[in-house]
């Protein structure tokens, strides 16, 4: 078992230095994801997984539930999931009995609500609005009342993009009543070993649920209106924002940063 325990202070913070953390990614590396996972269990006072029901977050779901660990679950539901992902939410959560926790833009519980308060189209005419709104928002929401110490994602370096430099553990600010406070991020398949074939053999191999919209062509599923099929050899996310510059959705990005710009009206 790897015994590396985090510096935690007093006030039941963990202060770890850059120095420090880029070693303990070290020793990561060297570890399975299951291994991994079970070390932040062990670890970590507060540990949640957070996902989209995408399909490294549902092998992650079986790795947790077969480590017999007990992982609450964040969910941030835009409004604009498909029917599909929304019937594997339930599929999935009642297999593996997993406590849920479901986040929606602030003040809206429907798209009709949503479409009334920010308008049609938000998406398209303020994409960076929209991912405010109904990721970026909810997220720190949900880290400010379930208050985890580390939340697990299901990230891929195989994913590309920005993700080609994903490291297992990072360190990300958010707001806690009005302070800036750090929160561990852990991105158990991380590991190049991760493509989308691997995480595709995984569910077959161990009968896990999946989105049936990967039957149809779907590698990577967000939002109605910016999630389209690709081709077989197509990259993993190419289907997401298709025809922008757009990568990301704003639930891994700097919070402060894209708050700062939603109050000054910037984005
Ligand atoms: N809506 C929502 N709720 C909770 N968690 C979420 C959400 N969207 C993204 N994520 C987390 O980010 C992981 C990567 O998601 P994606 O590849 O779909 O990209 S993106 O974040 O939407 O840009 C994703 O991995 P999965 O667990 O495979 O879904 C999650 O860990």
């Amino acid at each position: 078992m790897f015994d590396y325990k985090l510096p935690f202070n007093q006030n039941g913070n963990i202060d770890i230095s850059e120095k420090e953390l880029q070693y303990l990614n070290s020793q990561l590396e060297k570890l399975s994801s299951e291994q991994i996972i079970k070390w932040a269990a062990s670890s970590f006072p507060r540990l949640f997984q957070e996902t989209a029901f995408g399909p490294s977050g549902n092998v992650i779901m079986d790795m947790i539930y077969s480590s017999n660990i007990k992982v609450p679950v964040i969910f941030i539901d835009t409004l604009y999931h498909f029917d599909e992902t929304l019937d594997l939410a339930k599929i999935i959560t009642d297999k593996y009995n997993a406590d849920l926790h479901i986040y929606k833009p602030n003040g809206c519980s429907s798209r009709k609500e949503f479409v009334e308060i920010h308008g049609d189209n938000l998406w398209d005419l303020y994409p960076n609005k929209y991912d405010f709104l109904v990721k970026a928002e909810p997220g720190n929401r949900a880290y400010s009342e379930l208050r985890p110490k580390c939340v697990i994602t299901g990230r891929r370096r195989s994913q590309k993009g920005k993700r080609e430099s994903l490291k297992i553990l990072e360190i990300v600010n958010i707001e806690i009543d009005g302070r800036t406070e750090k929160l561990f991020k852990l991105n158990p398949l991380a590991k190049e070993e991760w493509t989308f074939q691997k995480i595709k053999s995984y569910l077959l191999a161990y009968q896990v649920p999946y989105n049936t919209l990967l039957n149809k062509g779907y590698k990577s599923i967000g939002d109605i209106h910016s999630t389209s099929p690709v081709n077989g050899d197509d990259d993993e996310r190419s289907g997401r924002w298709k025809g922008t510059d757009k990568t990301e959705c704003g639930l891994h990005s700097d919070y402060f940063l894209m708050k700062t710009a939603f109050i000054a009206r910037q984005i």
